[in-house]
């Protein structure tokens, strides 16, 4: 996608200002108790200055103090709408931008006869089938039911190198939108008209059915908490400020009151949100919700895959061993054989093995085979039954020695040779013809070069990495090892990818993967942040809570990072606010009482020229402040890997201590300018 690296330009500023106006409506600003209660104050306000016209007392005060006042009251609001209508703004610009690339095309639909029909796309429902050829547009979102193709996703992801797609693989999806660039393939349609991907998309960076997270919910209650209490601090003052002779206006109360609620959080706390949600959407990241985005910053757990994210793309057949009494040539044949329908990358590399042996099985007959047994998770096995009766069966050592009724004589030498080839982080594929064990294949694996910083990284930000595996425990402990991952599940089936997650989850922690295949899915949707590659299976995509448009496993470290620098933002800028709430109290409360109560003064450090500057200085500080965050609030907070508790005493000292001391700084500026024209 498109990321402009600019927070605000010209276009986008013009549109926020309108909307700041439009979302001054009290029913949009109830959504946030604590602007709303400054709407209130502003609306007690626009009263007093009207009647300011024509009475004049204590309470009331004069005409063009109270204007000014309800001026900076309105500024004050439309700040803080200002930050949330620019947050959506960038979402709305790459929404329409994604707009464009929706294309209306006409779809070639395969026809029960057998026929093919040129239809419109928005004619296509699910489960029908289409035929998409080198040069067209796909028509509609689907999974490739036959064949493979090179495709150009550059509409969707930016990204312009192409991709391929296959059916029965766990790369089988295309998107509605991006083109065929080489090959026939036939698609069946996933989504029904306007419920597409790019539709979904259009929607969530639109920000049209954003809803707050948990954490916002939470931290929204708290700040109206505050509210409440600041209120009452208000209304008490009052009698007190009778009882000292000093006259409080309506306007200093008002005023005092908005400046101690925590405005500034109040103001760009859905910015910040919206802001974390196009950061994850820049990194070509679909959160399907702010929560999701939210949940990977507190992860304690990540399961990564072996094949493909640790290691690099697929794993390739390097050697054949053939055990005593097996000659090498029809060793080769019989592995060649047992992948004869095996679509795998595993399967395909061990055909092209034996072809480049001068082995090949072009001249096996379909009237030779009975039955393809295709590879599953669950058995670790795949093969041919022939007609002749015989069975071939190559899979996972274990599975095989099952399968097998293995003489213990030859058993030792079939072990051995598996452990050579597991112990050097291989994969030891084991064959089998008619329950007899005749050989072990070598897989080999590339651990992807850099790996290992990452994971040291991961560490780092107190994560724990592990990493997951159908390989032998062997096998697995090598790769984890050389790769550095702190734990590794090997011989994992998915239900026990499920089980890991359910376990930790039980201890307490929180747990993200990422996958790919329909097997993932149960433990996609069981983990707390669940992200699917874009290439990966429907099944795997509704699963998961993101979606990622790269395709890449190691995604997953800047996911993390970004919720990380989210909740991060959040807590710095409440911590910010807070601080500078009470600090605005010991700041303008002695000036207030400095006449009615002269041993104030000596806290009247500020030495503040009146009560009244000291009061219009401090509304004005309050207004200025949002807007100056905004930038912050939108790049968020940068985010370094530290333990949690370096990283409180960091942000404490710095927002917290800044918060403090900032105001009386501020104020006593603004007060000092304020003066050259009272
Ligand atoms: N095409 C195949 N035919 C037979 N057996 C296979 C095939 N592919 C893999 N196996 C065996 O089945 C085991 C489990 O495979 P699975 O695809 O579930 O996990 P994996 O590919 O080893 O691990 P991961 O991809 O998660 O790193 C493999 O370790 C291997 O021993
Ligand atoms: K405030
Ligand atoms: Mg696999």
């Amino acid at each position: 996608m498109d990321s402009t690296n600019k927070i605000l330009n010209k276009n986008i500023l013009k549109g926020a200002w309108s909307d700041a106006f439009v979302k001054l409506h009290p029913a949009q600003m109830m959504k946030n108790p604590v602007m709303f209660t400054v709407e209130i104050g502003t609306l007690v306000m626009i009263a007093v200055t009207c009647i300011s016209l024509f009475v004049q007392n204590g309470s009331v005060g004069s005409f063009g103090y109270n204007f000014v006042i309800t001026l900076i009251l309105v500024i004050t609001l439309l700040f803080a709408n200002l930050a949330e209508a620019i947050a959506e703004a960038r979402g709305k610009a790459q929404a329409n931008a994604l707009k464009k690339t929706r294309t209306n095309t006409m779809a070639k639909r395969l026809l029960v006869d057998g026929t093919v029909k040129m239809v419109n796309a928005t004619e296509l429902r699910k489960n029908d089938i289409f035929i998409v050829e080198a040069g067209d547009v796909i028509a509609a979102d689907g999974e490739i039911t036959e064949g493979f193709a090179s495709i150009d996703e550059s509409a969707i992801t930016g990204e312009s190198a192409p991709v391929i797609r296959e059916a029965e693989t766990d790369h089988n999806s295309v998107i509605g939108g991006t083109k065929v660039l080489s090959d026939t393939i036939k698609v069946k349609v996933t989504s029904e008209p306007g419920e597409s991907f790019l539709d979904k998309m259009i929607a969530l960076v639109e920000g049209a059915n954003r809803q707050k997270t948990p954490n916002e919910i939470a931290l929204t209650i708290l700040l109206a908490s505050f509210t409440v209490v600041f209120l009452i601090v208000t209304v008490t003052l009052q009698p007190f400020a009778a009882y000292a002779n000093t006259m409080l206006s309506i306007a200093a109360l008002v005023s005092l009151f908005v400046c101690l609620i925590p405005t500034t959080i109040g103001g760009l706390l859905s910015a910040i949100g919206i802001a974390g949600m196009d950061r994850a959407l820049s990194a070509n990241i679909i959160a399907k919700s702010g929560k999701a985005v939210e949940t990977a910053g507190d992860i304690d757990v990540l399961l990564l895959d072996k094949t493909g994210t640790i290691t690099i793309g697929n794993r390739k057949a390097t050697n054949f061993y053939a055990l005593d009494g097996t000659d090498e040539t029809s060793f080769a044949r019989l592995c060649a054989m047992s992948s004869a329908s095996d679509n795998t990358p595993e399967g395909k590399s061990i055909v092209e093995l034996a072809e480049s042996l001068k082995v090949s099985i072009d001249d096996l007959q379909d009237t030779e085979v009975n039955d393809f047994v295709k590879f599953s998770a669950e058995t670790r096995m795949s093969g041919v039954d022939l007609k002749d009766g015989r069975q071939i069966r190559k899979g996972a050592w274990d599975a095989i020695e099952k399968w097998c009724n293995i003489e213990p004589e030859a058993l030792q030498a079939f072990r051995d040779k598996v452990r050579e080839i597991a112990e050097k982080g291989g994969t030891p594929l084991a064959l089998g013809v008619d329950k007899k064990a005749i050989g072990v294949i070598q897989l080999e694996d590339i651990i992807k070069p850099g790996i290992q910083e990452r994971f040291a990284r991961f560490r780092k930000m107190g994560l724990k990495t592990v990493m997951v595996t159908g390989d032998n425990p062997l096998t697995a402990e090598y790769i984890a090892r050389q790769a550095g991952v702190d734990d590794f599940i090997a011989e994992a089936r998915p239900e026990d990818k499920l089980q890991y997650i359910k376990k930790e989850q039980e201890a307490g922690k929180l747990v993200a993967m990422m996958g790919d295949g329909t097997n993932d899915a149960p433990a996609l949707a069981q983990a707390d942040v669940g992200i699917a590659m874009n290439s990966g299976t429907q099944a795997a995509k509704e699963a998961a809570n993101m979606v990622d448009l790269d395709n890449d496993p190691t995604k997953l470290l800047e996911v993390v990072e970004i919720g990380k620098q989210l909740l991060i933002t959040r807590g710095n800028v409440t911590t910010f606010s807070i601080a500078n709430d009470v600090a605005k109290y010991f700041a303008i409360v002695p000036a207030l009482f400095a006449i009615g109560i002269p041993g104030l003064n000596t806290l009247n450090i500020m030495g503040l020229a009146s009560p009244q500057s000291a009061i219009l200085s401090a509304v004005i500080f309050n207004a200025v402040i949002i807007p100056a965050l905004i930038p912050l609030a939108l790049r968020g907070v940068k985010y370094r890997p530290m333990g949690a508790s370096t990283l409180l005493t960091r942000n404490l000292l710095i927002y917290g201590l800044g918060g403090i001391t900032l105001p009386f700084i501020g104020i006593k500026l603004i007060d000092m300018i304020v003066n050259i024209f009272m």
